[in-house]
């Protein structure tokens, strides 16, 4: 049966006591000129022990200040609303020491640009060494061994002769290597992962997300990557949440996610994959443009890109909805789009 879903309802259905991270209702507004913009609206998931949660969406769909804004990094953000627990504590509720030391010891980032993690000034072992003496993981001898430890489970050769160079004499993905070991120095449960692999060439993607990949089993460290890239989601993740102009469209594991997409957006960002090995098969991008997000959502933000809209559609906000255990959408249409999809 079909039922539609309060934001606090969706938590308990979706999500186990155990969650690593719960988020409910997140919203964020920015201010630009006279405008107020609409980047994070209502947003709901959750992470667990072990899991890897993908949150996919095109450029400017609200991925990364969703995530910046549970860390207290959405800089500028004239607000920020809603609760996100990370073991039990809600994050939004923190001052600002006390999230900095949850920051990089019991989650670890990791973004695109590894210059933004790196120091380029400073020696790259002396900065996973500081990684842990900021958090007091370990005395100096202990973080000596335990970077030299890093740098070889990373994939970084002769750890020693490493230990003295700087970033800028590291290779990109030797970089992303680099900073993936200091996300990780002080064993967060929680590893986020933005654009992680954006930048490098898709042999170094995949060497990184194999990576991340051992990292979360050895330890059962939960992972959120955040991705405009639907190919590589489908090929890591345990579960996928779409996200389109701050909301949340789609969320399911990943079996019901490539069987029965219920969303058209999530149709779209499925068929706008080109599949490796699957040469001649059609790239065959979603038409329109992003939505903008200077208004309040009246309606369903997609309806104007939307291939299946009506006029409820354009009237109707469709509330997140489940359609079986932990998939839940937020079409009115959910129901044919499944039929049409599969
Ligand atoms: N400091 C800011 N001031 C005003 N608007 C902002 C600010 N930071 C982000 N935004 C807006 O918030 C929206 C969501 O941005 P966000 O960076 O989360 O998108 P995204 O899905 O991660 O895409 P991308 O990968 O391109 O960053 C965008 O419209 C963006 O322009």
């Amino acid at each position: 049966m079909i039922e539609d879903l309060t934001a606090e309802k969706l938590a308990t259905e979706n999500q186990t006591a155990e969650d690593v991270l719960t988020v409910e209702n997140l919203e964020t507004r920015f201010r630009r000129g006279d405008d107020t913009i609409y980047a994070v609206n209502s947003v709901s998931f959750s992470v667990a022990p072990g899991e890897t949660l993908g949150i996919v969406g095109e450029s400017g769909s609200g991925k990364s200040v969703s995530l910046l804004s549970i860390l207290g990094l959405a800089r500028g953000a004239r607000s920020v609303s809603g609760t996100a627990r990370f073991m039990g504590t809600d994050l939004l509720k923190l001052r600002r020491r006390q999230l900095e030391d949850i920051r990089g010891r019991d989650i670890g980032m990791i973004f695109q640009d590894p210059m933004t993690s790196l120091n380029p000034a400073m020696r790259i072992g002396d900065q996973i060494m500081e990684a842990m003496l900021t958090h007091h993981y370990t005395n100096r001898k202990g973080a000596f061994a335990r970077t030299l430890e890093l740098l070889d489970k990373v994939g970084i050769p002769e750890a020693r002769a490493r230990f003295r160079s700087y970033p800028h004499e590291f290779s990109g993905g030797m970089r992303q290597r680099a900073m993936i070991a200091m996300a990780i120095a002080c064993e967060p449960q929680l590893l986020i992962a933005d654009e992680a692999t954006t930048a490098v060439d898709v042999t170094v993607q995949a060497q990184i997300l194999d990576l991340l990949d051992d990292l979360r089993k050895g330890r059962r460290m939960s992972i959120i990557l955040i991705t405009h890239d639907f190919g590589v989601a489908t090929n890591f993740c345990d579960r996928i949440v779409v996200l389109y102009a701050g909301k949340v469209m789609e969320s399911a594991r990943l079996a019901e996610f490539l069987a029965c997409p219920a969303h058209p957006y999530t149709v779209g960002l499925r068929d706008s994959v080109i599949e490796v090995g699957q040469r001649g098969r059609k790239l065959t991008p979603i038409p329109g443009m992003a939505a903008t997000l200077t208004e309040p959502i009246r309606g369903c933000p997609f309806a104007p890109r939307c291939s299946m809209a009506i006029d409820r559609c354009t009237q109707e906000v469709p509330q997140l909805r489940s359609l079986g255990p932990g998939h839940t959408v937020a079409c009115h249409r959910a129901e044919e789009v499944m039929s049409r999809a599969s």
